[in-house]
Parts: C-alpha cells; sequence; structure tokens
C-alpha cells in the first residue's frame, strides 16, 4: 500500500451517530497507510478535525461485502467493532447503490445492515454476543455474569464481547457516577488484557435502559453502539429486561434486540454533517502544536 505522502490533502467526511462522531476517510480508490500518531492528530479535537473514531473506508475482502470499514480510537489503537459508525457507513453505502441495505465487512466479521421504513434509522446485525472469558478477552477465566471486580460503587460486572470487550455495571443512577474517575482505571484494570469499553446503566423498566459509556481508547462518548448491544445481553442474563429494549444514551435513543440465534440487533439514528480536507503536514502529533 502506498504511503501517504507528506504534503498530501486527504478529502474526509464527518458523520455520526447519536453524535458519537466521525472522521471517515475513503481509501477504496486510493489505499492510504496512516502512523498512529496521524490518527491521533485527526481525531485531536484541539490540535485535528476531532472525532471519536477515524473510519477509514477499504475495498472489501470478502466477495459478499460492499466495503471493509477500519476502526481507529482518538488514542490510535485500533478497533474490531463500532456500531454507531457500521450505521453511518451502511446508509452511505446505500445512498451510492440505491439499496436498502448493505454489507459492512469488519475485522469481527460481516455486519448486515437495512435501512428502516421511512429511511432515517438504520438496523445493523451486529454479530453474535461472546460471553466466555476466552472471548472478551479476560486475563483469567471467570464467570463473566459477576466480574469479580469492585471500584466503588461499580461492582459485580457482566463482561460482553461484541467484537470488542465491554465491562457492564448495574447502578441506580448513571448520573451519580464518576465516569471520568472511574472509566479510565476500569478500562485499563489488569483483568482486561486488551483493555475494555466501560458502561454504567440503570434499569428503567423491562423495556427500557439508561447507560452512560466510558470508551476503550476514546473517554466518555455521547453514544457507543457496540456498549448498546453489550448492556441488553448483559441486563437479559441477569433477567432484568426483555430481550428487546430502548437503550438511551447521553445522545440518544437505540433500539436493541438480542435474538434467539444469539445475534444482537441495533437500530438507531444515524447523520452526515460535513466534509473537508485534512492537510496532513499541518497535522503534528507534537503538544502544543496547532493546525
Ligand atoms: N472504543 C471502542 C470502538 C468504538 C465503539 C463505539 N463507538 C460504538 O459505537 O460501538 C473500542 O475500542 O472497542
Amino acid at each position: 500500500m502506498a504511503t501517504v505522502s507528506a504534503g498530501a490533502k486527504l478529502p474526509f467526511s464527518k458523520m455520526h451517530g447519536l453524535g458519537n462522531d466521525f472522521v471517515v476517510l475513503d481509501a477504496r480508490k486510493h489505499p492510504l497507510v496512516l502512523c498512529e500518531h496521524q490518527f491521533r492528530a485527526i481525531a485531536d479535537r484541539r490540535r485535528g478535525i476531532g472525532c471519536d473514531q477515524v473510519i477509514v473506508l477499504e475495498s472489501a475482502r470478502h466477495p459478499d461485502a460492499d466495503l471493509f470499514m477500519r476502526i481507529r480510537n482518538p488514542d490510535g489503537s485500533e478497533a474490531s467493532a463500532c456500531g454507531n459508525a457500521t450505521r453511518c457507513i451502511a446508509a452511505r453505502v446505500m445512498g451510492e447503490t440505491g439499496r436498502a441495505h448493505a454489507v459492512i465487512e469488519t475485522v469481527a466479521g460481516l455486519l448486515m445492515a437495512e435501512r428502516e421504513p421511512g429511511g432515517e434509522e438504520i438496523s445493523v446485525d451486529m454479530g453474535e454476543a461472546r460471553l466466555d472469558s476466552s472471548d472478551i478477552p479476560l486475563a483469567e477465566a471467570c464467570n463473566t455474569l459477576h466480574l469479580p471486580i469492585a471500584l466503588g460503587p461499580l461492582q459485580d460486572g457482566v463482561a460482553v464481547s461484541m467484537g470488542n470487550p465491554h465491562a457492564v455495571f448495574f447502578v441506580p443512577d448513571v448520573m451519580t457516577i464518576d465516569l471520568p474517575s472511574l472509566g479510565p482505571q476500569l478500562e485499563h484494570h489488569s483483568l482486561f488484557p486488551a483493555r475494555a469499553n466501560i458502561e454504567v446503566v440503570q434499569v428503567i423498566d423491562r423495556r427500557r435502559l439508561r447507560m452512560r459509556v466510558w470508551e476503550r481508547g476514546a473517554g466518555i462518548t455521547q453514544a457507543c453502539g457496540s456498549g448498546a448491544c453489550a448492556v441488553l445481553v448483559a441486563a437479559v442474563r441477569r433477567n432484568l429486561t426483555d430481550r428487546t429494549a430502548d437503550v438511551v444514551l447521553d445522545g440518544g435513543r437505540l433500539i436493541i434486540d438480542w435474538l434467539d440465534n444469539g445475534h444482537v440487533r441495533m437500530t438507531g439514528a444515524w447523520a452526515q454533517s460535513f466534509s473537508g480536507e485534512i492537510d496532513l503536514a499541518r497535522l503534528s502529533d507534537r503538544e502544543g502544536d496547532h493546525v
């Protein structure tokens, strides 16, 4: 793959799902190799464009897929799943093809997406929820329904993988939890060798959950699609909700279904914000540099 010359100007588009925002780079025609520090610089809200994840569109590897979606967190780490971005990219593919469905290939596998009647919302089959310690992954074999860690008000969590690791903690009121302090401590807990996305959730009733999230490699975001899937699965495993529920995040509502085949379907809105060009020569990872 050709690396991007320092003087390159990169076209991008901004999209978001419930306020979880993305810089989208289209490398389907011209392969793109960016260094970790360039991803960090692009995602930086002070020195770069600013986003929760940088999404790179690549040519599909799988014959059934429309494209391959690569996901990078603001810290430069690569993630295997991003529910909100999957809805945005699926909507973009549907706009390009005129079809009401799309197949998005990710590191975690093929994701099937459909446009809902009315077109405002997209449903994505996010694949199977994985529940075994080794699949999360956890550093030791344990009961993923009752994690052996406690930090202040966050205790007795539930681990779920949606292709990326999540630790879900049930609390009486999500607005009382000091996520900026507790989130990073748990993200980096020794039980999570690949770190973890941390969700706090309160049960409103058997069809409604309220959650907030500290995302691995990103911090607090307005919404986390894979996290909402993990929260619903955890609540069903604890017999706190039905297998379909509204999950209300800071940025809005997702409908999550844990299907009989073990897959999790997520339905929600998406949005295109604006587009522009990134002048890579001006992006720098040095603290204090300004674009
Ligand atoms: N921070 C996540 C990736 C983004 C997930 C989130 N934005 C979503 O919508 O699922 C991770 O490292 O696994």
